[in-house]
């Protein structure tokens, strides 16, 4: 069965609107793996929008089931995941100003850096995972960095999947035979969502994991939307 790892950097956005802590991410995080999730997926980023580096640390305390930290690997994200060794570290080289991951590594121009990185990770024990885009010379240039698993960048399949998803799943499927042959592990995450999931699972038998975020809150929201407009109505009776 594939794993399911939620993101809960959208928990952290909405924590961070209002400058107190509601809602609480600690127990939302908590909650999540009582209802069964997998594991907790975080990505801090530089200028902490939504995770800060308190959270990750303060979560290390908390995540009982698998903790995935996200990132891109500057000085200061290296430092942190040291210090906390999570279960599993996703190298994500996202830039700064980026509104959200938009792309994979290319793995064949930082071979070398990656290499660095990933020996660097995987003698502190943490499982490492890069995230690439479904390309099968990507996925063969990670497998050179020494990685356990890669994360497909599943935009493209989220995007596509509306109009012709037989279409949108074939880089993918193309992708995860080549990892299969490399015997590298696959995680898959960004924009994948109620809609999406089953199909790409059922096209890549052997996805291991999945991180789901920002689809998997909205949806959220509207599926508790009707209940929680109720209870208002009747509190106000
Ligand atoms: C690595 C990835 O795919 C992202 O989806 C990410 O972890 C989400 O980050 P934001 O929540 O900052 O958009
Ligand atoms: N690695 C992907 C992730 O953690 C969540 O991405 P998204 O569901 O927020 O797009």
């Amino acid at each position: 069965m594939t794993k399911l790892s939620v993101n809960v950097n959208k928990i952290a956005t909405l924590r961070n609107a209002r400058g107190g802590n509601v809602p609480n991410l600690l127990k939302v995080a908590a909650d999540i793996e009582r209802f069964g999730a997998h594991g907790i997926t975080i990505h801090p980023r530089p200028d902490e929008r939504h995770i800060r580096y308190q959270d990750a640390r303060d979560l290390k305390d908390i995540v009982t089931t698998e903790f995935n930290i996200e990132g891109n690997p500057n000085p200061k994200f290296i430092d942190l995941v040291l210090k906390i060794k999570p279960d599993q570290v996703t190298l994500v080289p996202d830039a700064e100003d980026a509104i959200t991951s938009n792309a994979g590594w290319d793995t064949l121009k930082h071979r070398s850096f990656l290499k660095e990185v990933i020996a660097e990770f995987k003698n502190a024990g943490i499982r490492t995972s890069i995230f690439v885009d479904p390309d099968p010379n990507l996925v063969a240039g990670a497998k050179e960095t020494g990685t356990d698993r890669i994360e497909l960048y599943t935009e493209s399949y989220a995007t596509g999947y509306a109009t012709d998803r037989e279409r949108a799943i074939l880089p993918f499927v193309e992708a995860a035979k080549k990892a299969n042959e490399l015997e590298l592990g696959i995680n898959a995450g960004h924009d994948l969502s109620l809609d999406n999931i089953q199909y790409f699972g059922q096209n890549i038998p052997s996805l291991l994991e999945v991180s789901i975020g920002h689809a998997l809150i909205c949806e959220s929201i509207y599926l508790g939307l009707e209940n929680v407009v109720n209870m208002y109505i009747n509190k106000l009776k």
